[in-house]
């Protein structure tokens, strides 16, 4: 099969790599980069000549964004070619158009790249959904953030320092804020809950990340036997589901806890299978572009993801509620002493600790919040 890899970046030159090193039956035939980044025979900045050219069955889209990654995608399939993308920002706006236009057309949309690096996690929701519900799922979901974590906590480095190694190393986005704010697990989130559940998922949904994470605050939660990782869950339950994305103050004798560098873990629970867990890694070029061929040869090989977001779940924000710790010197309603520095709210939903974090951070900027998991 001939293919376009729209981006050749980071995740673009994995993908090429991989297929090259590995998979002869799979031919790059052309590649779109923007005018000034042209090293290639194959590479051209202009779409039409590769939406336009009939022998191009395949466009593997891993430029980023949203425009013109959506018009792109779009014209691919109504082209009538597949459309492979790790492109999370892009799907998680516009999944239910994408879905429909492949439908119509005829052809493959496959996203496992979207989530999880190198994980199959959405071929593995997908197969748990052949039998029966999801009912949950959650984990950490970005590799930026959790290496940031755990760098910090193994080697002692500042924030800063090792947000940059981790886009030296490839695993940030383009705008590394969309990782340390949580948009990065937010995207994330919607795709698996609308994949898992079958919902157009809500965009509006509580989100907050690591920016404001110290030093301190990881010697705060140590010092109950705690860590904090980056988390997005869903959960559904009687017609309806809520979703969210929060740092999580876990206990440091889980999986999650432990889990090193940019992999990721993610678990899903359903009802006779109980809980999945999958581990890998979540970014980086070599583990994202595998995710990205293997949908290629499941494509080559016939299989066509079908989605549905017609389930009419009701959000229920309620739905996820726990205690929720803040360091913060401004002053939290009906919060209750916790470590000095940080007080805790024993019972919050997930929407309404975001919204009292909104209002510390207006006196307190450096605030800090976590939820503090149910297992710990
Ligand atoms: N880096 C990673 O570990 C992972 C990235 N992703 C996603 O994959 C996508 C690509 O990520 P990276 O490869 O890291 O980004 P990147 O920034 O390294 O590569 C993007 C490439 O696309 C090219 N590009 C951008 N706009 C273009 C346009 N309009 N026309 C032609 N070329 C254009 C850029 O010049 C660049 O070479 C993003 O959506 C990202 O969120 C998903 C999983 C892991
Ligand atoms: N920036 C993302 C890349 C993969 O999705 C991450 O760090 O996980």
């Amino acid at each position: 099969m001939k293919i376009a890899i729209l981006g050749y970046g980071t995740v673009g030159r994995g993908v090429a790599q991989i297929i090259e090193e590995r998979v002869p039956e799979v031919e790059v035939a052309r590649i779109l980069e923007l005018p000034d980044r042209l090293t290639d025979p194959r590479m051209t900045p202009n779409y039409q000549d590769i939406v336009d050219d009939p022998a191009i069955e395949l466009v593997v889209e891993c430029m980023g964004g949203i425009e013109p990654a959506h018009t792109f995608i779009l014209q691919a399939l109504n082209a009538g070619k597949h459309v492979v993308t790790s492109n999370k920002a892009v799907v998680a706006a516009h999944f239910a158009e994408f879905a429909e236009a492949a439908s119509k057309a005829g052809v493959g949309l496959l996203i496992e790249a979207s989530v999880g690096g190198g994980i199959p996690w959405i071929a593995s929701i997908e197969k748990v959904r052949r039998i029966e519900d999801v009912q949950s799922f959650s984990g950490i979901m970005n590799g930026t953030t959790n290496y940031i974590v755990y760098s910090m906590l193994k080697d002692g480095a500042d924030f800063a320092e090792v947000l940059s190694k981790a886009q030296e190393l490839g695993f940030a986005e383009r705008d590394p804020t969309a990782d340390i704010d949580g948009i990065d697990v937010r995207n994330k989130t919607i795709i698996s809950a609308s994949v898992a559940f079958d919902v157009a998922c809500t965009q509006d949904l509580p989100v907050s990340g690591i920016r404001n994470l110290t030093k301190y605050d990881l010697s705060l939660f140590g010092s109950r036997d705690l860590t904090v990782k980056l988390i997005g869950r869903g959960v559904q339950a009687d017609g309806r589901y809520a979703v969210s994305v929060e740092p999580v103050a876990v206990s440091t004798s889980t999986l999650e806890a432990n889990v090193p560098t940019n992999f990721n873990l993610v678990t899903l629970d359903a009802p006779s299978i109980g809980e999945l867990k999958f581990y890998g890694q979540g970014a980086g070029s070599l583990p994202t572009g595998n995710a990205i061929v293997q949908d290629i040869l499941d494509c080559v090989a016939g299989r066509r993801p079908t989605y549905d977001f017609s389930r009419g779940l009701v959000y229920d924000p309620a739905m996820l509620h726990g205690p929720y710790v803040f360091r913060t010197e401004a002053t939290i309603p009906g919060a209750k002493f916790y470590e000095p520095g940080a007080v805790i709210v024993d019972d919050l939903t997930a929407t309404q600790a975001r919204a009292l974090l909104d209002d510390a951070l207006k006196s307190d900027p450096t605030t800090f919040m976590a939820a503090v998991s149910a297992n710990s």
